[in-house]
C-alpha cells in the first residue's frame, strides 16, 4: 500500500476541527498531530484528540509532509514562512484578497529556497470561487461577473472582530445586497469593563469592514447566535466570441468550516504534484486535487 501523507493541523479552531474530520475521511492521508498555542495546551484535551499528538511546535511532531494552517488569516504569512523553511509544504485559506499576490511572492521565495510548496488562499473564497470566476472568464471573456455571499457566517470577518481588544467573542454575518455588494451584521460579546463605542469604532475602521456597510450590536452571548451555514451565488452575463447574453451561474449552500477544510485537504494533496514554490488554486491543475488513478479520473470525469 502507498505510504499515507502525514498531515499536521496548525491551530485547532473551526477549520482545524473540520480538517481533522477531512483527513480521517481521506484514503491517502493520516494526521501527524495538532500544533496549538501554549495558552490552549493548558485546556482539557478535546475527546477526538485523545490519540492524536498535540504539541506547541511543529518540530515536536514526528515526520510531517504538509501542514494545514488553520489559524487566523493575519497570522498566516509568518507561520507559513517558518514551516516552509523547515522543508514542510503548507496550505492556508488566507482571505485578504488585496494582499494575496504579495503573500504568494513572499512565500515562493522561501519555498524555492527550502524545496517546499505552498498553496495559498485555498478555501472557497478565495479558493474554489476563484476557479469558477476563472472558468466564467474564459467561457465569456467580455462581460460582468457578480459574487454574492450569504446570508451566512463569514469566518474571516468573525475572526477579525474577535481579535479586537475587549471582544470576548464575535459573529459577523454577511448579508447579500446584490451585484457583489454586502452588508456586515456584527454581533459582539464584550469582556468585563470593555467600552462598546471603542470596540464598535475599531471594527468599523478595520480593513475587513471599512469598505462595507457595517452594523455592530452588543449581545450577551454570541454562541447562542452561531450558525455556521454560508453560501454563494456567482453570476456572469457575458460574451463568447461575438455572441452576447451568455448567462452563467454557480450556487452553493454549505457548512463554511467543513467546506473550507475539505478544500484545504485537497490542496494539501496537490502540493506534492507541484515544483517548489507558492501557488494559488487557479494555478494548479484540477486533477492534482483529486485522489485516484489519473486515467480513471480522466475516464470518469472528462
Ligand atoms: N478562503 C476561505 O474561503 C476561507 C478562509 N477562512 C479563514 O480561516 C481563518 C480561520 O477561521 P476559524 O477556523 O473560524 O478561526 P478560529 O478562531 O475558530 O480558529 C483559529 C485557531 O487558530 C489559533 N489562533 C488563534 N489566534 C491566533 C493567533 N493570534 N496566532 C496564531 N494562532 C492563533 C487558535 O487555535 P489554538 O487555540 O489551537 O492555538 C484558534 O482556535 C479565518 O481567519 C478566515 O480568514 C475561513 C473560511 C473560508
Ligand atoms: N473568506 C470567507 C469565505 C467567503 C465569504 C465571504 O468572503 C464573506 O462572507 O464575506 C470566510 O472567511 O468565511
Amino acid at each position: 500500500m502507498e505510504k499515507k501523507l502525514r498531515v499536521a493541523i496548525v491551530g485547532y479552531g473551526n477549520i482545524g476541527k473540520y480538517s481533522l474530520q477531512a483527513i480521517d475521511a481521506a484514503p491517502d492521508m493520516e494526521v501527524a498531530g495538532v500544533v496549538r498555542r501554549a495558552s490552549s495546551m493548558n485546556q482539557e484535551k478535546p475527546k477526538e484528540l485523545t490519540d492524536v499528538p498535540v504539541v506547541a511546535s511543529i518540530k515536536d511532531l514526528g515526520p510531517v509532509d504538509v501542514a494545514i494552517l488553520a489559524t487566523p488569516t493575519r497570522s498566516v504569512p509568518e507561520q507559513a514562512k517558518e514551516i516552509l523553511a523547515l522543508g514542510i509544504n503548507t496550505v492556508d485559506s488566507y482571505d485578504i484578497h488585496g494582499a494575496l499576490v504579495d503573500l504568494r511572492r513572499e512565500l515562493a521565495e522561501v519555498a524555492q529556497k527550502h524545496n517546499s510548496v505552498a498553496i495559498i488562499s485555498a478555501g472557497w473564497d478565495p479558493g474554489t470561487d476563484s476557479m469558477i470566476r476563472s472558468i466564467f472568464e474564459f467561457m465569456t471573456p467580455k462581460g460582468l461577473s457578480y459574487t454574492n455571499f450569504g446570508p451566512g457566517m463569514s469566518m474571516g470577518h468573525s475572526v477579525a472582530a474577535k481579535s479586537i481588544e475587549g471582544v470576548r467573542d464575535a459573529l459577523s454575518m454577511t448579508i447579500p445586497l446584490g451585484t457583489s455588494v454586502h452588508r456586515r451584521m456584527v454581533y459582539v460579546e464584550l469582556e468585563e469593563g470593555a467600552d462598546f463605542k471603542t470596540v464598535e469604532q475599531a471594527i468599523l475602521t478595520d480593513s475587513y469592514f471599512k469598505n462595507d456597510e457595517t452594523h455592530v450590536t452588543q449581545v450577551p452571548k454570541v454562541s447562542d447566535l452561531v450558525d455556521m451555514g454560508h453560501g454563494v451565488l456567482m453570476e456572469r452575463k457575458g460574451v463568447s466570441g461575438s455572441s452576447h447574453n451568455q448567462l452563467l451561474k454557480f450556487e452553493m449552500r454549505i457548512n463554511n468550516p467543513a467546506l473550507t477544510a475539505q478544500v484545504l485537504i485537497a490542496s494539501a494533496r496537490a502540493t506534492f504534484k507541484q515544483k517548489p514554490g507558492a501557488y494559488t488554486m487557479i494555478e494548479v491543475p484540477i486533477i492534482d486535487y483529486l485522489y485516484g488513478d489519473r486515467e480513471t479520473l480522466i475516464r470518469d470525469l472528462v
